[in-house]
Parts: structure tokens; sequence; C-alpha cells
């Protein structure tokens, strides 16, 4: 080695002959353009490294070959273009590559009455692979909503009905009457309880497709929950959304449910993997569900 050259360890033979499954970066910031937005990501980049006597990876080449990501929008294509240059940067000594990316998808959602709106914070993480020359991405993204429990309304409105007898009693009553009370606290004596639940969806996509479907499996889940958490809110906002609550009450299981047949129906999937989590606050617990389809 002459006194100018930089001693390359990488590049060394190891005694051990053991290959390894992923070697590479975990949590690297980088900024991904998603619908025309630029948003903060934090990517995982690595390689198998099946070259036993290899020492180790080039960490540099897997770290440059995100680059791409900042200038053009995120895609299955550019996702697999990456994971080409990570196999194309170490041939010789991998065969398969990998890529997570995590980042808050931005969406600005109107309010329901009101001509409001507002932006929410959608947790997305993308798994992108080449592994045995097959191209694969899933993605993970949360949606949060709110979850009436059908149990506790059904108590709610006989505790109502009970009250009802005891203010009432078998009298006739003027139309009059009964409006007022309903419209009391005293008649409305219970209310059921509800818990703001999050919905974790894991699905794969059919190989070829050419976009991202993040915006419509959110958009999908949502309506099929029929009750996701809101940004502005007026009170004619709120009014709607009790509604939406009291149309759409559910337990877990009938979340977990309504999902699982709602991604179903998704042309651009080929599996699913859902988990609901109910932060009860009825107990200090929380209900889970879990679902899942070609997994
Ligand atoms: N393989 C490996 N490299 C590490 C690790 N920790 C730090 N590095 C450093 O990552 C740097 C980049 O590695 P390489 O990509 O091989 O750098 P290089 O040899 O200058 O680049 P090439 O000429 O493209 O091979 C080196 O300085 C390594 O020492 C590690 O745990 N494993």
């Amino acid at each position: 080695m002459s006194a100018f050259t930089l001693p390359d360890i990488a590049a060394q033979a190891t005694h051990s002959q053991l290959p390894l499954e992923w070697v590479g970066m975990c949590n690297i910031a980088l900024p991904v353009q998603i619908n025309s937005q630029m948003l903060r990501a934090s990517a995982d980049a690595g390689v198998s490294l099946d070259d036993g006597t290899a020492r180790g990876i080039h960490m540099s080449r897997l770290y440059l070959a995100l680059d791409v990501l900042e200038y053009e929008a995120l895609t299955p294509a550019l996702l697999n273009e990456v994971l080409e240059r990570f196999l194309d940067s170490h041939v010789g000594l991998s065969a398969s590559a990998f890529l997570t990316l995590r980042f808050d998808l931005m969406l600005k959602r109107p309010a329901l009455v009101s001509p409001l709106g507002g932006w929410k914070a959608y947790p997305i993480t993308l798994h992108a692979q080449i592994k045995d020359e097959v191209f694969h991405v899933e993605l993970f993204a949360q949606v949060e909503y709110s979850s009436t429990c059908p149990c506790s309304a059904a108590l709610a409105r006989q505790l109502i009905q009970q009250q009802f007898l005891t203010d009432f009693g078998n009298r006739m009553l003027s139309h009059e009457t009964v409006l007022s009370w309903l419209g009391s606290a005293q008649g409305i004596v219970a209310t059921p309880h509800s818990q703001r639940s999050v919905a974790k969806l894991r699905v794969r996509l059919q190989p070829g497709i050419e976009e991202l479907p993040l915006h419509a499996l959110i958009d999908h889940a949502e309506s099929a929950l029929g009750t996701a958490v809101q940004t502005a809110v007026k009170r004619a906002d709120e009014q709607a959304f009790a509604l939406a609550n009291g149309q759409n009450l559910m337990f877990c299981e009938d979340a977990a449910r309504r999902l699982h047949l709602a991604l179903k129906t998704l042309p651009w999937l080929s599996g699913f993997n859902l988990r609901v989590e109910h932060a009860e606050s009825l107990h200090a617990h929380d209900a889970v569900a879990h679902s899942q389809w070609r997994w």
C-alpha cells in the first residue's frame, strides 16, 4: 500500500465464510416526492451479503443510489430502479436488495358540513425488495377513526327508556312534551362510550402497478369505516360526526370485518394483513382484532 492509497477493509476477505441475509443502513434522512409534495422520509437500505468470504458491502454505494428519490415522484418503478442500483453496485456480492421508506403522507381533508378543511398526517411505511429476481412492494398505512361501542349504545338506550318510564309512566303525552324531553340532559341520561381507534393496514401490490395507491387505500378504508377523525370542526361538523358515529357503531371485530371486505374489492391488491386497535375509554387496555387475506 502506497502512502496515498486508502485502506479498503470492506474489500478484504473474511475467513468466516458466512453469508448474511441483510446488511445496510437504517434511518437515513432524505426527502421523497409524493403528490407533488416534498416529504421528509427515513430510509433503511440494504442488500444480502451472499458472498460469505467478502468482509463487507459498500455502504456508500447504497447511500448514493438513494439520490434519485429526491428528484423523481415516488412510484413502484422508481423503487425498483433504486433496488436495481443496489444490486448493480454489488455484483458478485449480493443477490437481494431491500428498501424501506417511512414518512407521513399529508392529505387535505374537507370538513363534514362546513366549508372548512385541514391537513391529516398518515404514517406510511413502504417495503420494497428484489429477492430471487422478483420485485415486490408492500404498503403499510395507519388510519385513525372513531368507534362507538354498540353494546354501550344499547345499554344507554335502555337507560333512556327507563328514564322515560320514571318521568312519564303510562301518561298520555303531547308531541311537544316528548320533543322537549328528548332534547334535555335529564331525558338522555346516558351516552355510549367512543374511542379514538386506529387501523393498521399492510397490503401487497399486484406486480406492474404504475402508481403507489396510498391515497386510494386510505380513502377506501375511511369510507368503509365511516368515522374518520376530522380536522377543522365547527358545531355543524361535530353534529354530523355524532350522526356518523351513531350510524356506524363498531366493536373492533366489526371494524376489522368492514376493512377486510372493503380491501378485498381493490383490484391492485394481491394480499393484506390488517389490525385494528380500539383505545377503549371503558377500560385502560385496548380492544384489538386482526384479519388477513392471501398473506
Ligand atoms: N461495510 C461496512 N462499511 C462500514 C461500516 N461502518 C462504516 N463503514 C464505512 O462505510 C464507508 C463506505 O464504504 P464503501 O462504500 O466501501 O466506500 P469506498 O470503498 O470508499 O467506496 P467504493 O470505492 O465504491 O467501494 C467506509 O469508509 C466504511 O468503513 C460497516 O459496519 N460495514
